[in-house]
């Protein structure tokens, strides 16, 4: 039987992942993910899989190169990615939007009224380019890896593009979501030689994880 490796991904996403994948029987139930999470590359010796422990952002990287045959990711990073592999599978898991918000004090309620040339401050910026773009928006872009947050409080940035889960951290920073980009869960993503030569394993992985998670026929 071909045997696999997976990018997992590392951080917020990892153990339910790794527990979906338990689920479907990719991973050996007894595998102990602290234990796995201090390697950055193991095999299960029940399965004869290998995995990769990889940043979120980079997962889409080692599986369109090949490195890893499949990966898990969220939306948002293969969006901002752009599609060059298969994305198979809604995990419907790490579910959080990603959302254009601005100062309270602003007094900005629609994008429609955010000035031109306006400075947005996101870890997405082809997503926030192309959004811009095709609503007639001109703004400068500034690329921040994380707490995006802060960029309006110190003036970075007049606005910003973030994740939004529970709302928390933007109400804890006077931030007014204004409009909604996209939607995201994680995804499992295929490389796209793989999709053709391991198809028979990972067809039957994508059909169990139908069955644990839900047909997914719009993914
Ligand atoms: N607050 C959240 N709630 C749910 N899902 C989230 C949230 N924040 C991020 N995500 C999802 O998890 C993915 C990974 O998040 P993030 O980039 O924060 O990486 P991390 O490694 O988990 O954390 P960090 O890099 O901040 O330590 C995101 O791309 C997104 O799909
Ligand atoms: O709506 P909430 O439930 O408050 O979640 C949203 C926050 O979660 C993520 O940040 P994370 O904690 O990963 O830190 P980061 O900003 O450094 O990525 C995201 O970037 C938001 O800041």
């Amino acid at each position: 039987m071909a045997k696999i490796i997976t990018a997992l991904p590392k951080g917020r996403l990892m153990e339910q992942v790794v527990e979906i994948l338990k689920e479907a029987g990719f991973i050996s139930t007894g595998l102990d993910i602290d234990e796995i999470s201090r390697k950055l590359v193991f095999t299960d010796e029940k399965t004869g899989h290998s995995f990769l422990l990889a940043k979120p952002k980079d997962v889409p990287v080692y599986v369109e190169h090949g490195a890893a045959d499949i990966g898990v990711t969220g939306k948002d990073v293969i969006l901002e990615h752009g599609k060059r592999l298969y994305e198979v599978q809604d995990l419907k898991v790490g579910t959080c939007k990603l959302v254009v918000a601005v100062p309270v004090e602003q007094g900005i309620n629609r994008v429609e009224d955010i000035p031109d040339h306006s400075r947005v401050a996101t870890s997405f910026p082809n997503i926030t380019r192309h959004f811009f773009q095709k609503i007639g928006k001109q703004v400068e872009i500034i690329y921040l890896n994380g707490s995006v947050e802060l960029a309006p409080l110190v003036d970075l940035a007049d606005l910003i593009v973030d994740i939004t889960s529970t709302g928390t951290t933007l109400r804890k920073n006077n931030l007014l979501p204004i409009a909604d980009i996209t939607f995201s869960s994680s995804r499992l993503i295929v490389n796209n030689v793989s999709y053709k030569t391991k198809h028979g394993i990972i067809g039957r992985l994508i059909e169990k994880l139908n069955e644990i998670r839900g047909d997914d026929s719009d993914a």
